[in-house]
């Protein structure tokens, strides 16, 4: 049997713009752009023109892209004619292929919002699609409030939707614009639309209110809206729309969806969904979601045991797909819930090959677990993990002593007479017999430590010139005078390695010393440093 052809609309650059904190400029515009083109979605809607100057610069130039570009903004408002209305204006000239509309499809709404006569608002919509339509644009209509509208009055929300359509409207699109609509709800809502407007011409935009935005476009698509709205990592205003990211290998992935329907994404695109998710959020400044379906960092990770035993036997016995179908990667995690075969799974991954009854690997499982009990946490440290199974197995070469370093907080005037704060740290080792002290300031006491420590290394300074510390992180892990502090440090060099190590201790600076230091060890093992 033929798959029907399911649309995918991305609004991450027009709904995904009025997310709370998000600000894109001109240039992430055109790179995410790039990004869902090369993903294969089959509209993109680029933002608002007239409504900022970076939408208006924008649409001012053309986008040679396969996907169709779409401009958003609202039908002419009421008492004017579209001819005459400057926002259809700016719509008309904007350089896109499509043109979507906004457009009241609630009588409570149009009353309230607008304030004008539901035939006024019919007229709008009617006025605006036939001048898109005669200026040779693809014509969408984003019927606002459907759902709510629907519940309301049926009659004028179906009205709103057949005036679209019966206009020229490619699309009409139900819009759960306030998000509080459920699955079932959608459902039934959509097969009744669609016994109006052919189902092929309908399309479903659903916000997260409930967490629902994707099982409402999915319940759409089921009582036959054959068009998905969305953003990338689900983008949008208050709690946000219909994550792609997560859609997207659902609609490819999961039978009920991939026999019966064919999207513009491939299988062989689906394999860099993972990858375009953590552009967006680099770009965005904002840290990925380590729990999102498919393509977060936990995704496909265990921490438990019996998980991994399976998993080892048979990766399939936990998880749902694999995870290089989405470009993810499965992690098998060391920590207290861990059993033998996680131990033995993360030292195949460091290319250490022990027998599963070697007695080392339980001896070294007991002692993770007993350093666990004591504060420390192996699955956010991979690289304090592989140092001690290392040492546990005999092969980490005591590269340098510390012999002593002391760290000194100063509140002081400066040459200027301003009071400032001056930490300072003193570091003595010993590399090959020689002694080395170093000396040197920080805007804290880690900070200075930090730079002291790695001042001179003797020998090894070359090999961790390009070494940063990229992240440090602080858990007081129990209350009161009794507190033990846990430090997580990240650190990178210069091929972009990303490693985290941990310290425990009640006192933060050895917690952070002792976190240092296994980085600085870590990275002269990786180099393959000899003592
Ligand atoms: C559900 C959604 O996400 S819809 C998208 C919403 N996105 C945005 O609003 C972001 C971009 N918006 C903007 O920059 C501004 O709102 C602009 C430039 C579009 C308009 O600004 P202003 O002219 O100052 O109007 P303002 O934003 O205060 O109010 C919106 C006006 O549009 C009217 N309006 C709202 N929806 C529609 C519609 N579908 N059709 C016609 N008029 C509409 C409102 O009634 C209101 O009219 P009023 O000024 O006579 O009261
Ligand atoms: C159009 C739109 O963004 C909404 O109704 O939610």
């Amino acid at each position: 049997m033929a798959k029907e052809r399911l649309y995918l609309f991305d609004t991450t650059l027009r709904d995904g713009a009025q997310t709370n904190g998000v600000d894109f400029t001109v240039a992430d515009k055109l790179k995410v752009m790039g990004l869902l083109d090369g993903l294969g979605v089959d509209y993109i809607e680029a933002g608002y023109p007239g409504a900022n100057p970076t939408d208006s610069q924008l649409f001012a130039q053309s986008h040679p892209a396969k996907a169709r570009v779409t401009a958003f903004g609202m039908t002419k408002r009421p008492g004017r004619s579209a001819a005459n209305d400057p926002g259809v204006a700016a719509l008309l000239e904007a350089k896109a292929d499509a043109i979507c509309f906004v457009a009241k499809a609630s009588a409570y709404q149009v009353r309230v919002a607008l304030e004008c006569s539901r035939e006024d608002n019919l007229d709008s919509i009617r006025d605006s699609v036939t001048a898109a339509v005669a200026a040779g644009r693809e014509a969408l209509v984003d019927c606002e409030h459907f759902f709510d509208g629907f519940k309301e009055d049926p009659d004028f929300a179906l009205a709103c939707a057949r005036t679209a359509f019966e206009s020229g409207a490619r699309w009409v699109v139900l819009c759960d614009t306030n998000g509080g609509t459920l699955p079932h709800e959608v459902e039934e809502i959509v097969r009744k639309v669609v016994a109006v407007v052919p189902g092929d011409h309908v399309g479903i935009h659903a916000h997260n209110d409930t967490e629902q935005a994707v099982a409402n476009s999915l319940a759409a698509v089921r009582a036959g809206a054959r068009q998905i709205q969305g953003t990338l990592n689900g983008l949008g205003e208050r709690c946000g729309n219909a994550n792609l990211v997560s859609l997207i290998p659902t609609l490819l992935l999961k039978a009920d969806y991939a026999d019966r329907f064919e999207i513009g994404v491939d299988r062989e695109r689906l394999t860099h969904l993972a990858q375009v998710s953590r552009t967006l959020d680099e770009m965005l400044n904002r840290a990925p979601n380590r729990h999102a379906p498919y393509v977060g960092d936990s995704a496909f990770a265990t921490k438990a045991g019996i998980h991994a035993s399976a998993i080892l036997k048979d990766p399939a016995t936990y998880e749902h797909v694999p995870p290089e179908l989405v470009g993810n990667r499965r992690r098998v995690m060391v920590s207290d819930q861990a059993g033998k075969s996680n131990v033995l799974s993360e030292l195949e991954r460091l290319g250490v090959a022990v027998d599963k009854g070697d007695p080392r690997v339980a001896r070294l499982l007991d002692e993770v677990k007993s350093r666990e009990a004591l504060g420390y946490s192996y699955e956010a440290a991979d690289a304090s993990f592989a140092l001690l199974a290392k040492r546990m197995l005999g092969t980490v070469p005591d590269f340098f002593r510390v012999e002593r370093f002391s760290v000194k907080v100063e509140r002081r005037f400066n040459a200027k007479g301003e009071m400032t704060t001056v930490a300072e740290a003193i570091v003595k080792v010993e590399v090959d017999g020689e002694v080395l002290i170093s000396a040197a300031e920080g805007n804290g006491p880690v900070n200075a430590l930090d730079v002291a420590l790695r001042k001179d290394l003797g020998k090894y300074q070359p090999l961790i010139g390009g070494l940063k510390l990229t992240d440090y992180r602080v858990r007081i892990l129990d209350g009161g005078t009794e507190a033990i502090t846990r430090v997580l440090i990240e650190s990178v060099d210069e091929t972009g390695d990303r490693w985290s190590t941990v310290g425990v201790s009640p006192n933060i600076i050895d917690a952070s010393f002792q976190a240092l230091i296994d980085s600085i060890t870590w990275k002269l093992l990786k180099e393959g440093a000899r003592a």
